[in-house]
């Protein structure tokens, strides 16, 4: 029944398709996380050895095959040890897909988002006022993750955004400066929250702790980062696991506005007061 079409000895069926696609994804995307690392590098010697044991059955070499079949054996668990950063990063990927959360549900039903509202004209006033006056920011800004477990390791504001409250927490001398900022439903939720720091060694040194804490929450969350250098004053974007820096006011709000979605974006563009 679910024949597709033979190539001479060999018969396909549409599951054989399917399974080769989805092995092909899941190779693919476990390739982007060890891209750039030496774990590449074991990568590349696990899949080798992998296809020569293929080639080494399938011909029936009888000694070989129990060689490597032995070394298959806990090839799996020493894959585990080897990989264990790059595969908790993978299921922290599989697991933050929209797919999975229930708010991204709600929001495709529309339950809930009827009285969200982004005022993105404050986030980027604000942004690139403090990108100015060189003061450091960091605001985590969360569409479908619920936030409440950082939010908890803060402090709790729950107020609109407006551009004067974005200043005054990170105005230099205020008591909310440090830590994150996070956004989350329309609002401003939390200031003062400590963020997961990545463990990616692939990270510039030039980057301190504002970077990579960004760059952590973003490999756990689909949340979007926006972060401002108090040593440069450039303004830059983090979406997961990946950096865009020095971005134009212009630049930060098309890429929030991409973030936010359409429906959102409608709302917006209605003048809010700040
Ligand atoms: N885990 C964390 N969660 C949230 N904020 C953090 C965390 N770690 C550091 N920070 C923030 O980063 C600030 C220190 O930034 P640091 O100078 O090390 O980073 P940076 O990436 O070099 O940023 P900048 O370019 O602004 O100097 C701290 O004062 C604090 O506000």
């Amino acid at each position: 029944m679910f024949f597709c079409f033979d190539i001479g000895f060999l018969e396909i069926k549409w599951v054989d398709i399917f399974d080769i696609l989805l092995v092909g994804i899941l190779i693919y995307n476990f390739y982007k996380l060890v891209r750039g690392t030496v774990a590449l590098r074991v990568f590349i010697g696990f899949l080798s050895l992998y296809f020569l044991y293929l080639i080494v059955q399938a011909t029936e070499m009888e000694l070989l095959s129990s060689i490597l079949g032995q070394f298959m054996g806990v090839g799996v668990i020493a894959a585990v040890v080897l990989f264990q950063d790059e595969l908790r990063r993978f299921l922290l990927l599989i697991g933050k897909a929209p797919a999975f959360n229930s708010e991204f549900w709600n929001s495709l039903f529309g339950k809930d988002t009827a009285n969200i509202i982004w005022n993105i004209d404050a986030i980027v006033d604000s942004t690139k006022e403090m990108a100015r006056t060189s003061t450091g920011a960091l605001i985590v800004i969360s569409r479908f993750d619920d936030m409440e477990k950082y939010a908890q390791t803060g402090d709790i504001i729950d107020c609109k955004i407006s551009k004067r409250i974005i200043s005054s927490i990170f105005f230099k001398n205020s008591p909310l400066h440090d830590g994150a900022a996070i956004f989350y439903k329309g609002r401003i939720m939390a200031a003062r929250c400590r963020l997961p720091l990545s463990t990616n060694e692939q990270i510039p040194a030039s980057l301190g702790m504002r970077h990579r804490a960004a760059i952590g929450m973003s490999e756990g969350t689909s949340t979007l980062i926006l972060i401002v250098s108090e040593e440069t004053g450039q303004i830059s974007i983090v979406k997961n696991g990946d950096i865009t820096k020095n971005l134009s006011p212009q630049q930060t709000r098309q890429m929030l506005n991409e973030y936010l979605s359409a429906e959102e974006k409608e709302i917006d563009a209605v003048p809010l007061p700040n």
